[in-house]
């Protein structure tokens, strides 16, 4: 599990460190880390040609430290200050001590020949886009050759929230300093920091802000069937989606309950004789989900329409006692009449894509993780905002941004796949965020599994889910025994 902290969050923690180790060396430990991913990164210290761009915070202070370290090592280094007079002293000290070349006019900065350029304009105190001397110096920096890493965070990029109000430093790598920050790994933030690399600050950081499930956190949350289960044991869920005419999305949410490996499926709807003919498994009616027998656990929506029908089914399965996942269709029907979900005592959970998510009145500007928090609060529910950086915000606060996943899941009918996966998780008993968040992962690692093979259709992704959900739990469930 990662844990991804605020900018108040880690300075809080840096307070502590700074307070009982000497002056400047918690800057030493981030600048010796920076260094060290760079020459793993460049491959090569002498000769390396690198540039840095240095703002007046301790960002620059961290890029000149570690510049200097750099030049020890036989790296050609130019330093560009963007603001000379507050340029960090003890850091630019060391960097001309070092033997670099530290100038002030942007058209010296050599980002035209560099092989690194290093961004330490702005870290967690930058504020709004970046300003236009440093947009500018970004600019040659972007139009040069060098590999652009980012100094904590990517400048123009909100540290919390992802935000990208203007210009931003369009980084390659992020060295990021004793915490993960959310805003690199979600919303627009996500698509500056390219790979995320995490120096080690020893710090004692508290409960995270938001969390991100890794495969063993996933695997913990599916346990394999036990000598003692049946059918019934294992979870049953209930699918209510698709039309006589359109049976594509029952199908598709049908199959991913069923490659979920929950003990049944029941399907309940108009696209009865599709999803028969796809999945003998499957216990299948025409009827409504009253008629389907019991379930633990309800997914309604996908494709199933938004006629009086579709109204009065989504008000019967929300009038039950269980667990019931909201997507597509439904959504759009609940967001007329949201009291139906938030008069609930069991979990609800909801999938919206953007525009299903502003159809309840919820606004979404750069911070996803907020918009998905505050919708969870207002109707006390789990909130699955998806995206390419999915976030899932529970009804207390608790928070996931989903790391697996492709952009070649923006293809029709993967929505429809992801609410069969967290119905299923859901049917088992699990916690209803948790369900969701693992769900997420499983659907994106199905996804990565999918496009490895070229681009990818939703159906790829049902084929690919028993070995997400293997690769996740490292246990294939063979003949050599269950603890091997
Ligand atoms: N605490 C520690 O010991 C450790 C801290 N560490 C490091 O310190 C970083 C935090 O440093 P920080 O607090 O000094 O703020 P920082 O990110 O450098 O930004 C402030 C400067 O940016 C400027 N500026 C703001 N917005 C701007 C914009 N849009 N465009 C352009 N400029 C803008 C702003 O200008 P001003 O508003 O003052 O005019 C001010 O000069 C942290 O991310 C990590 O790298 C590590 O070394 C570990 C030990
Ligand atoms: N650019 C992207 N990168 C990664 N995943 C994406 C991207 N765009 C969409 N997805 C994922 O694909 C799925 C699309 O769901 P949805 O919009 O409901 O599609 P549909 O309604 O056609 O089934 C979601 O899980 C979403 O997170
Ligand atoms: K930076």
């Amino acid at each position: 599990m990662t844990g991804l902290y605020t900018a108040d969050q880690v300075r809080a923690a840096e307070a502590v460190v700074l307070a009982r180790t000497p002056e400047g060396a918690l800057m030493q430990r981030a600048a010796t880390g920076l260094a060290t991913v760079c020459l793993r990164l460049a491959g090569r210290a002498v000769g390396l040609r690198v540039t840095l761009l240095v703002g007046a915070g301790n960002n620059g202070g961290d890029a000149l430290w570690a510049g200097a370290i750099l030049a020890r090592r036989g790296a050609a280094v130019t330093a560009l200050l963007l603001d000379p007079d507050r340029a960090h002293p003890a850091g630019l000290a060391a960097l001309r001590r070092a033997g670099a070349r530290v100038v002030t006019a942007p058209d010296a900065a050599g980002s035209d020949r560099a092989d690194l350029v290093l961004d330490g304009i702005t870290g967690i105190g930058g504020r709004g886009g970046l300003r236009p001397t440093a947009a500018a110096a970004v600019a040659d920096a972007v139009a040069g050759p060098g590999l652009l890493v980012a100094v904590d965070v990517p400048s123009g990029v909100d540290a919390d929230t992802g935000a990208v109000p203007g210009e931003a430093f369009p980084a390659q790598h992020t060295v990021t300093f004793g915490a993960v920050k959310p805003g690199l790994v979600v919303g627009e933030g996500r698509g500056y920091a390219g790979v995320v690399h995490l120096v080690d600050l020893g710090l004692e950081l508290g409960a995270p802000s938001a969390r991100r499930f890794g495969d063993p956190d996933v695997a913990a949350r599916l346990p394999d069937p036990g000598a003692g289960d049946d059918k019934y044991s294992r979870g049953v869920v209930g699918v209510h989606a698709g039309s006589a005419t359109y049976p594509g999305a029952a199908v598709l949410c049908t199959g991913a309950a069923l490659r979920t490996r929950p003990g049944l499926v029941r399907y309940a709807g108009t696209a009865a004789e599709g999803v028969r003919a796809a999945w003998p498994e499957a216990i299948v009616t025409d009827g409504r989900p009253a008629d389907a027998g019991r379930v633990q656990a309800w997914v309604v929506g996908p494709g199933a329409g938004t006629d009086d029908e579709a109204r009065s089914v989504l008000a019967e399965v929300l009038a039950t006692e269980l667990p019931v996942l909201v997507d597509a269709d439904a959504l759009t029907l609940l967001a007329a009449s949201p009291e139906l979900a938030h008069d609930r005592s069991a979990p609800t959970v909801l999938t919206p894509h953007d525009r299903e998510f502003t159809r309840f009145g919820w606004e979404l500007g750069g911070d996803r993780v907020g918009a998905a928090r505050s919708a969870a609060r207002d109707l006390g529910v789990t909130v699955l905002l998806k995206g390419d950086a999915t976030v899932v915000a529970g009804p207390d606060g608790t928070t996931f941004v989903n790391g697996t996943g492709t952009p070649w899941l923006a293809t029709a009918g993967t929505g429809d796949v992801l609410s069969g996966v967290v119905g299923a998780l859901l049917a088992t008993g699990l916690d209803a965020t948790e369900a969701a968040a693992a769900g997420a992962h499983l659907h994106g690692r199905a996804g990565q599994l999918a496009a490895a093979g070229g681009p990818l259709i939703a159906s790829d992704l049902l084929r690919h889910l028993p070995t997400a959900v293997h690769l996740t739990t490292g246990r294939g469930g063979g003949l050599g025994g269950s603890g091997a």
